[in-house]
């Protein structure tokens, strides 16, 4: 048969953003294997392994025969924590040493500052590659040349692709919408789920009702609490304020929970598990981020706006504590007419928690009406 265009089937070339996501997906499935990625910058290409994701054969393997050039790469927030003067990310020349040594150097608490850390670029992209594989921001570097027979087999990334990708990730639609009767609630409830975004994760809107989309339309965004939410974790609020949050909507006649797939504050499980073990030893909840490398809060809110878009929502009355969701909104055109308070309960576990995100994460809790509302 004579080969045309019309044996092509998929033809990918003019879909550019959607090649930058795939490979940028790709990328993120490739770390959490614990094998490298070559990153393209307009300086060079950077062979990159995620420290989370490696066993000490990998390093051992990523050395080669050059033990030299493999670099520690840190973040800013980390490099805080180990109280470097420097306000950018970090990076070490790891030299022979061991794998323990090198993880101690990334997440211990006694981590030695006396080694010599030098200045490292601002690859943010690193940043967002461990955050979209909820894996910890720590990666092994090593320069890799054209062609570098060592890298043969290993995907190649553009930093310029992540960047694309990143800036197209929230684009949800619809895939599927049916009535979940839920116990607490009297008014009809429907679950509407999206798809879109990165890394494929689906997102739930729980519609309560039937909103009136012409006015300001109760919302709450909720971010994924497994802990609270499901098991009554007496180490935060969220619990109470999913449930709340859902009897408030119901009360003002309907409105929408958009439940997030953000678990520990878009760190993923894993991370806010480790976290907790640093909050055991003393760490409040922002330093115990800091210490593993991660910023206060660095979730993202393009899905929740998609969805309130696809969702016919312009305008909202936001049930939140946060300021931050409050600003994400409004710089995304999404008006917020009024925020009401999600009091949520005080417990001896959760105390410093909250005083935390009220005095560091700059959250309106209202301490009187809390306690007022739970006795
Ligand atoms: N990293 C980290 N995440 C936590 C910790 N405690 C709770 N979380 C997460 O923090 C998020 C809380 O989300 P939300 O319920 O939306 O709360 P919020 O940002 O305080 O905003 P509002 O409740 O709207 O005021 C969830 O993703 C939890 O899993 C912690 O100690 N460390
Ligand atoms: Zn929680």
């Amino acid at each position: 048969m004579a080969k045309g265009s019309s044996d092509i089937l998929f033809d990918r070339a003019d879909r550019r953003s959607e090649t930058a996501k795939i490979n940028s997906e790709r990328a993120v499935a490739e770390l959490r294997y614990g094998r490298p990625v070559l990153l393209r910058f307009e300086t060079g290409t950077v062979a990159v392994l995620a420290l989370d994701c490696v066993a000490p054969d990998d390093l051992r393997r990523f050395r080669g025969s050059g033990p030299d050039r493999v670099s520690l790469y840190l973040t800013a927030y980390r490099a805080r924590s180990l109280g470097l003067s420097t306000l950018g990310p970090v990076a070490l020349a790891i030299g022979a040493a061991d794998f323990e040594t090198v993880s101690r150097l990334a997440y211990g608490t006694k981590a030695a500052s006396d080694v010599e850390w030098r200045p490292a670029p601002e690859w943010s992209c690193l940043a967002d590659l461990a955050s979209l594989a909820l894996l910890l921001p720590a990666f092994l570097c090593r320069q890799a040349l054209p062609g570098d027979p060592a890298f043969a087999g290993c995907l190649s990334l553009g930093a310029d692709e992540l960047r694309e990708a990143m800036a197209h990730e929230a684009r949800f639609s619809e895939i599927a919408r049916t009535r979940v009767p839920l116990r607490d609630v009297t008014a009809e409830t429907r679950f509407v789920i999206f798809r879109g975004g990165l890394a494929q994760r689906d997102q739930l809107a729980i519609v309560v009702g039937e909103p009136d989309v012409s006015r300001p339309v109760p919302v709450r965004i909720h971010s994924s609490c497994i802990t609270g939410d499901l098991f009554a974790s007496l180490k935060c609020d969220c619990g109470d304020q999913l449930r709340e949050g859902l009897q408030l909507i119901a009360q003002r006649g309907g409105g929408v929970l958009l439940y997030l797939d953000q678990e520990g504050r878009g760190t993923g499980l894993a991370a806010k598990m480790r976290a907790y073990g640093l909050q055991h030893a003393g760490f409040d909840t922002i330093d115990a981020d800091a210490e593993l490398g991660f910023e206060a809060d660095g979730r993202r809110y393009g899905a929740a706006v998609s969805m309130l878009r696809a969702l016919g929502i312009g305008a909202v009355e936001l049930l939140t504590n946060n300021p931050a969701k409050i600003a994400a909104l409004e710089a995304a055109g999404i008006e917020v007419r009024a925020r009401t308070a999600v009091l949520g309960a005080i417990t001896a576990e959760n105390r410093n928690y909250l005083v935390t995100k009220t005095r560091r994460g700059g959250h309106l809790l209202d301490w009187p009406a809390i306690a007022a509302n739970h006795g």
